[in-house]
């Protein structure tokens, strides 16, 4: 099917608008007439420029408070609309949204917004115009789909049908079933978008909180099912009002608004119409996603390497193979592998996670699925004699290489690069990573939850929002099935210090206690965290004797799920951007301990705050 973005969903001038959406690949967009008011362009220009980037210019929008209002205020709307249809002629348009009235003096009377809308689709007849009327959720008289197509269909005028807005029928919690008893043919146009729950008031929701399709919590697939079966035949298009995405750079953004339509139609898939015709509407032929199955690496680039191995030896890991031909050590404990490389250029914020390596039963058909999803396969830096890896750039920056599952053992691929120079220890404190924290830009949030849901295969759960003594983190853990592999996406608060955009790894570890023990002994501190936080505890659960006194000491947390489950987990100081985790699950716990963020947070900028001051 045709793809179709409006430009209010993108930031930017229109033409920058409209070279995103054009690069990004849309057939078509929707020119919002706020975004031609406030350009320099002519709407003959606009159109030029549209036709010169191959995009189609699908509808012009909106039209307010048409319908419904007393004879003199209905005759100067149709002097407006006059002004708007010769506009649209210049703009090649040939679709108006018209959005059901919120004026004050509109009245509750179908008949005559019927016969208005008559006479407006009658002029726009006359400039070869068709109008296409939505229901606002917040519509002062008209504000289901229902009514709206109604209203459409008592007017009967060739040139009048119904948009269908998949936020302004989901938010109103409103059957998507009935679309499939409006004709296709009087489906002028489906604009999509998702939002996430719970509700609130819709204006509001709709204006600064729509998302793209897969970022939310509607069910847009099930609605644009109930559409195509109809025979609609017009594009899917999405039409998003959000803060972060009026401000984020738009071609980012028209590229995950292109990738969320590729995986909406996935979703959705062959649909066959109830209607006479009976052609089914394939989705786009795109890859099966392959799904991880394990972390075969993480790397940490850094300039100075000392503190970071310093933590890892302190750890209990030993440095066991250096690669053949870069500044890059593989320091290893169970199944557990950081990558350090020196290598690398590394930006003011020092230390941070680069890339991770993810295991993959079949890496080809890994890379296939991200190209196919618009996350190209980066060009890589590597000796003839190196393992073929592809690898793709995550909405943050960090590179995701394709790893055959397995590497960890049988040397192959990736491992095969590194000659061995020491051994892991035999008793391995440490397991394996259990989840990586990657801090993103505050633009790339919703983004990167469907970046690791569609080219990934990865499980999203609700995102959370968590207190930083300076503001609100959102974070929002993806995951495989089986938890092997767990990536916690994290948008940090104000203001933008090394705590927002700290990242962390975390091993898991069978004895949390011995692991923090050795950890303290081998001198490297622990994350202290303050006394109230335990006495909360004591308040809270019943704990054995001295075992409290034992989290006290080493600054471990704890948590207990509704099963029953613990957590429980401390950490390091951090080295530039990254801190360690070490955490113990038992009774099949499978949380991250959300609730001790904001204690945790805190404890982190009191330490930053005391070494700002030299004591710490
Ligand atoms: O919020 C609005 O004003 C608005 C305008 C046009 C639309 O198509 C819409 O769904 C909402
Ligand atoms: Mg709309």
């Amino acid at each position: 099917m045709r793809t179709s973005i409006a430009t209010v969903s993108l930031s930017g001038t229109l033409t920058e608008k409209l070279t995103a959406a054009a690069r990004a690949g849309f057939d078509g967009v929707e020119i919002f007439e706020n975004d031609l008011l406030a350009s320099p362009l002519a709407p003959r220009e606009i159109r030029a420029r549209c036709a010169d980037l191959g995009l189609t210019v699908d509808l012009y929008q909106p039209m307010r408070d048409v319908e419904a209002v007393p004879a003199e205020l209905f005759a100067r709307n149709l002097r407006r609309a006059r002004h708007k249809f010769t506009l649209m002629r210049e703009l090649g348009a040939d679709t108006v949204l018209v959005c059901s009235s919120v004026d004050p003096e509109a009245v509750d009377d179908d008949a005559l917004a019927a016969a208005h809308l008559y006479e407006l689709a009658d002029l726009a007849q006359d400039f070869g115009v068709r109008v296409a009327y939505e229901a606002l959720a917040w519509g002062r008289h008209v504000s289901t789909y229902d009514h709206a197509w109604r209203i459409v269909e008592a007017a009967g005028h060739p040139a009048l049908g119904t948009c269908l807005d998949s936020f302004h029928i989901l938010s109103r919690g409103s059957d998507p079933q009935g679309i499939e008893d409006i004709p296709g043919e009087k489906i002028f146009f489906l604009q999509l978008a998702d939002a996430p729950l719970p509700a609130m008031d819709v204006l509001q929701w709709s204006r600064h909180h729509r998302c793209f399709p897969g970022q939310g919590g509607f069910d847009v697939a099930g609605l644009v099912r109930h559409v195509l079966r109809t025979g609609y035949a017009g594009p899917l298009s999405l039409e998003v009002f959000n803060d972060v995405f009026r401000q984020a750079e738009a071609a980012p953004t028209a590229v995950d608004a292109r990738r969320s339509l590729l995986a909406l139609q996935e979703e959705v898939g062959a649909v066959r119409e109830t209607g006479p015709s009976a052609a089914p509407t394939a989705a786009p032929a795109v890859p099966a996603p392959v799904v991880p199955t394990g972390f075969a690496f993480a790397e940490l680039v850094t300039a100075d390497s000392e503190p970071l191995t310093g933590l890892l030896a302190a750890l209990g890991f030993a440095r066991t193979a250096r690669h053949r031909g870069k500044p890059v050590d593989l320091w290893q404990q169970g199944e557990a592998r950081i990558l350090v490389n020196t290598g690398t250029a590394v930006r003011r914020d020092g230390t941070r996670i680069a890339a991770v390596g993810l295991e993959s039963p079949d890496p080809a058909g890994a890379a296939d699925r991200a190209e196919a999803l618009l996350a190209p396969v980066l060009p890589r830096r590597r000796a003839p004699e190196d393992a073929p890896l592809d690898a793709v750039a995550a909405p943050d920056g960090t590179e995701l290489f394709f790893c055959d599952a397995g590497n960890g053992a049988r040397h192959t691929g990736w491992r095969a690069d590194f000659e061995d120079v020491g051994r892991p220890p035999a008793a391995p404190g440490v397991r394996r990573i259990d989840h990586l924290a990657l801090t993103q830009p505050w633009h790339h949030f919703d983004e990167a939850a469907l970046f690791h849901r569609s080219v990934l295969g990865l499980d999203a759960e609700d995102s959370v929002d968590v207190a930083d003594p300076y503001g609100l983190q959102r974070s929002r853990a993806v995951s495989n099935p089986d938890g092997t592999v767990r990536i916690v996406l994290t948008v940090g608060a104000a203001p933008a210090d090394d705590t927002v955009h700290a990242q962390h790894i975390a091993f898991a570890t069978d004895d949390v206690v011995a692991a923090a023990r050795r950890l303290r002994d081998a001198g490297a501190p622990l994350l202290p965290i303050p006394a109230n936080y335990y006495d909360d505890l004591a308040a809270r659960h019943e704990f054995a004797d001295g075992e409290l006194e034992t989290y006290r000491e080493l600054g471990i947390l704890y948590d207990r799920d509704e099963a029953g489950g613990s957590l429980r987990h401390c950490y390091t100081r951090t080295v530039g951007r990254v801190f360690l985790e070490l955490l113990q699950r038992d009774g099949g716990h499978r949380g991250y301990g959300a609730r001790n963020a904001p204690v945790r947070l805190a404890a982190q900028h009191a330490v930053r705050a005391a070494r700002a001051l030299g004591d710490g």
